[in-house]
């Protein structure tokens, strides 16, 4: 029986708790969530999760414990569930931005299995990218954790030194993506359509264009050429695009966003 434990459960926790009752991997009542401030989760007690502001009690109870808190938040959860966390009992999972299996388990202790794990806010409508990684877990958990997140979305296992790029391409990515969209719209209203049209427009676009690549497996660059008519409007406006560093600045921003994603932790030590 699974009994998970979301220790820090913010905008993340939070997702991840929704999209794994709504893809049926655990009932709402197997699941506790747990924050200082416990009054922000009536509603998630409302809809039968347990809600605590005790950690321990919370670890005590379960058997997979995902750590979900800010980097700068972490070790003082650490120390606190350290005295309960049974090795032969407990799997850790970190969805933390910049802190390694190995950081973890100074604190825990060398024998806790630690997979680390990036999801992304769209886990909460079973959507997630989700990227994996782990030291020292066994086959077994691992295969057991990407099948718990597979529910969810879609899961690439990594190397643990890729984790910090992971989260810039797709944790961070939801927010660029969307940001995109937005400008999408601002567009769509300067050339005449209403806020509401220009956003309804340029996110079925945007949907349409991703699942273009899901379908076809194809490369963005050969989907462009089927709308890019010759000494067409979508070539003008698309070289306007790139004249003021469209690639550019999400390539800057990414790696901008990946080295910010390794020095979270040291930086809040
Ligand atoms: N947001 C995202 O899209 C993603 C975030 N992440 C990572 O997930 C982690 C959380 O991020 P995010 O959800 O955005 O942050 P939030 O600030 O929204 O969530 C953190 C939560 O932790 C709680 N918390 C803080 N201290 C404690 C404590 N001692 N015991 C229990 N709960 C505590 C806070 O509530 P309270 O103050 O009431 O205690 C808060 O609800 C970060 O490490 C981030 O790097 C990873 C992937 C995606
Ligand atoms: O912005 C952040 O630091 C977190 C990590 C990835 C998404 N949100």
């Amino acid at each position: 029986m699974k009994k998970i434990a979301i220790i820090g459960s913010g905008n993340i926790g939070l997702s991840l708790a929704k999209g794994l009752v709504k893809a049926d991997f655990a009932k709402a009542a197997d699941i506790t969530l747990t924050r200082r401030n416990i009054d922000h989760l009536q509603s998630f007690a409302d809809a039968g999760f347990v809600v605590s502001n005790n950690n321990k009690d919370a670890v005590a109870k379960s058997n997979i414990l995902i750590l979900a808190v800010l980097p700068q938040q972490l070790n003082t959860v650490l120390d606190e569930i350290h005295p309960v966390v049974n090795p032969a009992k407990h799997l850790v999972i970190s969805v933390i931005s910049g802190v390694s299996c190995a950081a973890v388990r100074e604190k825990l202790g060398a024998d806790v299995e630690v997979i680390r794990v990036m999801p992304n806010t769209a886990i909460a409508i079973g959507q997630s990218m989700t990227c994996i990684a782990s030291d020292n877990a066994t086959v077994e958990n691992i295969t057991d954790v990407t099948k718990m997140f597979e529910t969810v979305g879609s899961v690439v296992k990594i190397n643990e030194d890729l984790m910090t790029s992971a989260t810039a391409l797709c944790a961070c990515g939801i927010a660029f993506f969307l940001r995109a969209i937005r400008a999408a719209s601002q567009g769509g209203v300067e050339i005449g359509f209403h806020a509401d049209e220009a956003l309804k427009m340029a996110v079925q676009t945007a949907k349409g264009a991703a699942d273009l690549l899901l379908l076809h497996g194809t490369h963005p660059e050969s989907e462009i050429d089927k709308v890019t008519s010759p000494k067409g409007c979508t070539i003008a406006g698309l070289n306007e695009m790139e004249h003021n560093g469209f690639s550019s600045s999400l390539i800057k921003g990414i790696k901008l966003s990946a080295l910010q994603a390794g020095n979270l932790y040291t930086k809040a030590q």
